[in-house]
């Protein structure tokens, strides 16, 4: 009598993935790429807000040693003051400006604008901006050339899903000489893709706690 669980290894070709419908894969594009990107993003966060506060510590802690392995050669690093459970990376941003280097955090300046990024030191007093998003209350605006900015979602090509403003990829679009772009997360924030759009601009690289998700090929 044959079981019909049993394994039957030559009934079909070694890999078939070819053949899964693309919606089963998580992969087919959205007839409505906005609204599907407003609940991904509603999602994503909810699940972010879900892990315990310490367990999000410990993950930051994680992202921040491997991310500071990856600080060479910058002179100024936008951070970023964490919110909505984002990794917290204020401990590396004090480190990091008492080695030497210059810190500055974004700022909006209004929506559908680039943000600016002003000069941040520990101790520099905050102000509230626009969403009550910490802020730097004074300081000279600056250019850094690498830019820290935290993820909602990533995909494996680095494509970057934030809060809805496109404020990074305006703000890349128009800055006058491309900073290196390091999107951080937690691991679980990865999505087989977020549907990049023409105005997408990918990470040159993502760290999670589990380390260096990907690194742009030398010379884009
Ligand atoms: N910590 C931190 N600071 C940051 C950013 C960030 O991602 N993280 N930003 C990175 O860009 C900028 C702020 N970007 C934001 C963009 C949208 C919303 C927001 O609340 N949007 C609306 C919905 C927008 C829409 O879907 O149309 C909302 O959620 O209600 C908040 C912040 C600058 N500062
Ligand atoms: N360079 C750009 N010029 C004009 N509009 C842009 C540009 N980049 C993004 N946008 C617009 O901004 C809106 C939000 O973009 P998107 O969904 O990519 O935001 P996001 O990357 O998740 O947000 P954020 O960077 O604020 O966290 C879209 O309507 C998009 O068309």
């Amino acid at each position: 009598m044959q079981d019909s669980d049993a394994p039957r290894p030559f009934a079909s070709p070694a890999c078939s993935m070819h053949e899964i419908d693309p919606a089963y894969a998580g992969t087919a594009k959205p007839a409505d790429i906005a609204a599907w990107r407003k609940a991904e993003r509603a999602r994503l966060i909810e699940a972010r807000m879900a892990i315990p506060a310490d367990e999000r510590e410990r993950l930051g802690t994680r992202i921040a040693e491997h991310l500071r392995l990856q600080i060479v050669d910058s002179t100024i690093v936008s951070g970023y003051w964490p919110f909505r459970g984002e990794p917290d990376l204020r401990p590396l941003m004090k480190a990091l400006g008492s080695a030497g280097l210059r810190i500055a955090l974004p700022v909006v300046i209004a929506k559908g604008q680039p943000l600016v990024f002003r000069e941040w030191r520990a101790g520099t007093p905050l102000a509230r901006g626009v969403w009550n998003i910490p802020i730097p209350a004074e300081g000279a605006e600056v250019m850094p050339d690498m830019v820290i900015a935290p993820v909602v979602g990533f995909d494996p090509p680095g494509y970057r899903l934030g809060y809805g403003g496109g404020f990074f990829d305006r703000t890349l679009a128009a800055m006058p000489r491309h900073p290196r772009v390091v999107g951080v997360g937690y691991r679980s924030a990865a999505i087989p893709t977020i549907h990049p759009q023409a105005h997408d601009i990918p990470m040159d690289l993502i760290v999670t706690e589990q380390g260096v998700e990907l690194a742009a090929s030398a010379g884009d």
